[in-house]
């Protein structure tokens, strides 16, 4: 992966603490703090329903945080939302174009929301940015999703923001689009754009310079893809050989297994504790099975790290200190 453009005492695009938000009685954001430092790739990621969205929406000023504080670009998001707003480019879940222009008529279009001062060379600029020149012509409905995502992204940058907020951009893209969509985020960030990006897809963590976890509005967890894997109790290794189904389903019913899972034709199994995995693993070992130490998925990770933080919490309330 490109190195980023930001030394570590880059100033921050973003810097947030304590950003809460409630709907009616539930509290959907609760108490996140997040520094960007400028120039990164940030993941921000979370199961669905996790608060991201909401999160993304506070600190682009659409929506008034309950509780909090902080800055984003350097302005402070409760005070000064409406130069945010035009110094950010953000891409919601939903792309947002219209169907029946051309791929032309819709980035003019934007640039002239914006005030864009030279709209037709800043139209044409951004096509040629993300190879979208030969379909300048093309009606936006008659893309196909990968290219829509495109558009999606030129239109967030026509303005030429100095960050990007993207929500899902890859949702829904075959592997492909998504991969050349990722090497045109690493471009834009080595241009010095920060960029904050949610996913679900947890190969693309690995696409980010550092991420925030977050579930039930509360961060799991913080750091670089390797310091995260490195903050993970998981041991993992990975079983070849005959009848994985039933092996899988043998090994997911014993004790202390926290998962589980067929990857490439090898069974990944995980557990918190290295002699439980080798137990596990032993009978099969024994019958000829290849046993080989792995590193543990993200997703285990994540799945550990919420268990982690459900333990700690319920210690907590049971007065028990760790
Ligand atoms: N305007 C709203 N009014 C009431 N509840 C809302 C509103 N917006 C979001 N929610 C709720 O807040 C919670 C967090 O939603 P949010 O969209 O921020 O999560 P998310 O992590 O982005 O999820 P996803 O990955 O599915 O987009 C959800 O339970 C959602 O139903």
């Amino acid at each position: 992966m490109p190195e980023p453009v930001s030394p570590p005492s880059a100033p921050l695009a973003v810097d947030v603490r304590g950003l809460t938000k409630r709907f009616g009685t539930q509290t959907v954001v609760d108490h996140i703090d997040i520094q960007v430092p400028a120039g990164l790739i940030y993941g921000f990621l979370g199961p669905n329903g996790s608060g991201k969205t909401t999160t993304l929406r506070m600190l682009c000023g659409l929506l008034t945080p309950d509780g909090g504080e902080g800055s984003c670009l350097g302005l402070d998001i409760r005070t000064d939302a409406a130069r945010i707003k035009n110094q950010i480019g953000y891409m919601t879940q939903r792309f947002s174009y219209y169907d029946d222009l051309t791929v032309t008529e819709n980035l003019d279009f934007v640039a002239r929301a914006y005030q864009v001062p030279d709209r037709r060379k800043a139209v044409a600029a951004v096509m040629k940015d993300l190879d979208l020149t030969p379909r300048r012509d093309v009606m936006a409905g008659h893309l196909s999703g990968g290219w829509k995502q495109r558009l999606a992204l030129a239109a967030c940058l026509i303005h030429d923001p100095k960050l990007l907020l993207l929500d899902e951009p890859t949702a829904g893209v075959d592997p492909e689009a998504r991969r050349s969509f990722w090497n045109e985020i690493h471009s834009i960030a080595a241009r010095g754009v920060t960029v904050l990006v949610t996913t679900h897809y947890m190969d693309e963590v690995e696409r980010c310079h550092s991420i925030t976890y977050i579930a039930e509005g509360n961060v799991v967890t913080t750091g670089t893809p390797r310091e995260i894997i490195g903050q993970s109790r998981l041991k993992a290794a990975a079983l070849a050989g005959p009848d994985l189904e039933d092996a899988a389903q043998a090994l997911r019913a014993l004790p202390g297994i926290a998962s589980v899972a067929a990857l490439g034709g090898r069974l990944v199994v995980a557990a918190r504790v290295q002699t439980v995995l080798d137990d596990a693993l032993a009978p099969y070992r024994a019958r000829g099975y290849e046993v080989e130490a792995v590193a543990p998925s993200f997703e285990d990770v994540f799945v550990e790290l919420i268990h982690v933080a459900d333990e700690q919490r319920a210690a907590k309330r049971a007065g028990v200190t760790s």
